[in-house]
């Protein structure tokens, strides 16, 4: 089997990635110090593609990367990544979410203490030749109000951190709830309360088009006198402009940013100003975050390539273990389904209608409409289709999709019930799952079946009368096909759908000659 090759394109710790290093299944190459035209060029021979932030992975760049399967970020932010490009060539976007917490935590608090107490322009002083202690007189966080934007991994643990320097601290999440507030001593707040009560504001948000700017002139208009800003997360969370305005005319005492608009700053009048300290995006930068990236990556890297489950695409739904667990059976049987009604289905698709019922509802039900998509959607694109692009190709295809879910169903604990509305014809299969008997395929069209939804099936619907069987038997065994098994669901008005697990497809031939018997209506192949 040939090795599976992997590139990192930016510096990241080789300690941690060892596991790809020791991998036998894959090819490293290492190779930092390459123009995005060089890389454009060699992209196309590569499974994957390692970076930091300094490789801007562009659509450009995904469209050479002829055989890219994931692109991993040793770090939180993707946006040195065109994730939407990604999708629709079916990449995966893997990141590292936890491995810099810690990091960039410290690094926030290490700025709010240097703001609070004028450390580096008296280090500067210093270093320079002069002792003053008046210039630098500092506050105390001691009994100070910090606001929190954002309070995700990073915005938390500046929290704790904050509370037990005796800090009071508001948060504004959209995720947070009153129990989890509660639990870490913190004020839920509004963006309104922190803006207009807060003594130092720290972001930790990701920057989107709802961030961008969240602290504006409005808001620096607002808030008390003398308040401090931090930022170390992302350049544009904080309008730079209105920033030093307000340090300027002194509604602002300091800010202190790791990350900026434009990165390196360039005439930046920030970094000049005496009131503002500054690193050059060092937040995750520290021994043990870089080894941590690194190692968590190169785990799901390898995952990836070896088809095993993965946990932090920013593309997929994330899933938690157990989740992953209870509907991992249901994964494979939607796939299925979704091969099965492709190979029912003879004309274009116009609408998917998911149905999932019982106790599964209660379950992250996206990655089982993935699933039904990656199944159906393979037998018309092929191997292009995979659980990244297929609602992307869906949504291009301008096939609707609905998903409905209940809590009980009459007749299973657990029902998957996808109906798929074509031009012409509506076609329902569903499937259901237990520990102890395994997937079935429960319903094929109008018709109550019990399958194992695996090896070839021949399905062939004809007039429910003696000696059907027989006959379309006697054809498969003069051709050469084995039959495994046999199956028949019954409808009222005198139809049946025969399903033979059998050893191959029948040729053409064999096929047509069944579909001449009197007394059948429709013969189908599918291979599960
Ligand atoms: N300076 C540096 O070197 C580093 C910077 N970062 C940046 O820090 C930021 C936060 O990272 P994590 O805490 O790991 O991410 P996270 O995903 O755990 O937390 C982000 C939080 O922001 C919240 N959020 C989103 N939109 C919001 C809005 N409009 N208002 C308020 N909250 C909102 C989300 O609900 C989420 O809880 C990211 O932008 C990341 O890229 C992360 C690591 C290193
Ligand atoms: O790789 C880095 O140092 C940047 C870290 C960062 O900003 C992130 O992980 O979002």
């Amino acid at each position: 089997m040939s090795k599976f090759r992997v590139l990192v394109s930016d510096p990241i710790s080789e300690q941690g990635l060892q596991a790809l290093i020791d991998s036998p299944l894959v090819d490293l190459d290492l190779k930092t110090d390459l123009t995005p035209a060089e890389l454009r060029e060699i992209i196309g021979d590569y499974d994957a593609l390692l970076v930091r932030s300094q490789t801007k992975v562009t659509a450009e760049l995904l469209e050479a990367g002829k055989n890219l399967r994931a692109i991993g970020r040793a770090g939180v932010g993707v946006d040195n990544i065109d994730v939407p490009a990604a999708t629709r060539h079916g990449v995966v976007v893997i990141n590292a979410p936890d491995g810099n917490t810690i990091s960039t935590c410290e690094h926030t608090f290490a700025m709010m203490m240097a703001m609070a107490r004028k450390i580096p322009q008296a280090h500067m002083k210093l270093k320079n030749g002069t002792w003053d202690r008046k210039s630098f007189v500092g506050v105390e966080l001691n009994h100070k109000t910090l606001g929190v934007l954002g309070f995700g991994r990073i915005g938390s643990e500046v929290a704790k951190r904050a509370k037990a320097f005796g800090m009071d601290v508001l948060a504004y999440d959209p995720f947070l709830t009153r129990e989890r507030a509660e639990s870490l001593g913190v004020r839920m707040s509004t963006v309104d309360e922190i803006v207009e009560g807060s003594d130092f504001i720290t972001v930790h948000t990701p920057l989107t088009k709802d961030t961008k700017h969240l602290l504006s002139r409005d808001q620096f208009a607002r808030m008390r006198d003398g308040v401090r800003i931090l930022n170390c997360a992302r350049g544009g969370i904080i309008d730079e402009k209105a920033l030093a305005e307000a340090l300027e005319n002194g509604k602002v005492a300091a800010a202190a940013l790791d990350v900026f608009e434009e990165e390196p700053p360039v005439g930046n009048p920030l970094i000049e100003m005496d009131t503002v300290v500054v690193t050059p995006h060092l937040g995750a930068s520290t021994e043990e975050a870089q080894i941590n990236v690194a190692i968590d990556v190169a785990k799901e890297l390898l995952n990836i390539l070896q088809g095993l489950p993965f946990r932090n695409a920013v593309n997929l739904p994330s899933l938690s273990n157990d989740t992953l667990r209870t509907l991992e059976p249901y994964l494979t049987l939607a796939e299925k389904l979704g091969t099965l009604a492709a190979n029912l289905a003879v004309d274009s698709v116009r609408k998917i209608e998911i149905g999932i019922y019982g106790s599964l509802s209660e379950q992250q039900t996206e990655p089982l409409t993935r699933s039904f998509l990656k199944g159906m959607l393979s037998y018309y694109h092929g191997d292009e289709v995979n659980y990244v692009n297929a609602p992307f190709l869906a949504e291009q295809s301008q096939i609707q999709l609905k998903e409905t879910k209940a809590s009980r169903h009459d007749t299973y604990t657990e029902l998957l019930k996808v109906t798929v509305v074509t031009e012409n014809t509506t076609i329902t299969v569903a499937g259901t799952h237990k520990a102890s008997l395994g997937s079935r395929i429960v319903q094929i069209g109008e018709f109550k079946v019990d399958l194992e939804p695996q090896g070839t099936l021949l399905l062939a619907e004809n007039r429910d009368q003696p000696g059907m069987i027989g006959k379309v038997g006697t054809i498969l065994g003069v051709n050469g096909v084995n039959i495994d098994s046999m199956k028949v669901g019954k409808l009222e008005n005198g139809i049946a759908l025969m399903v033979l697990a059998v050893d191959r497809a029948p040729d053409e031939e064999t096929r047509r000659s069944i579909e001449a018997l009197e007394g059948i209506f429709s013969v189908r192949d599918v291979t599960l």
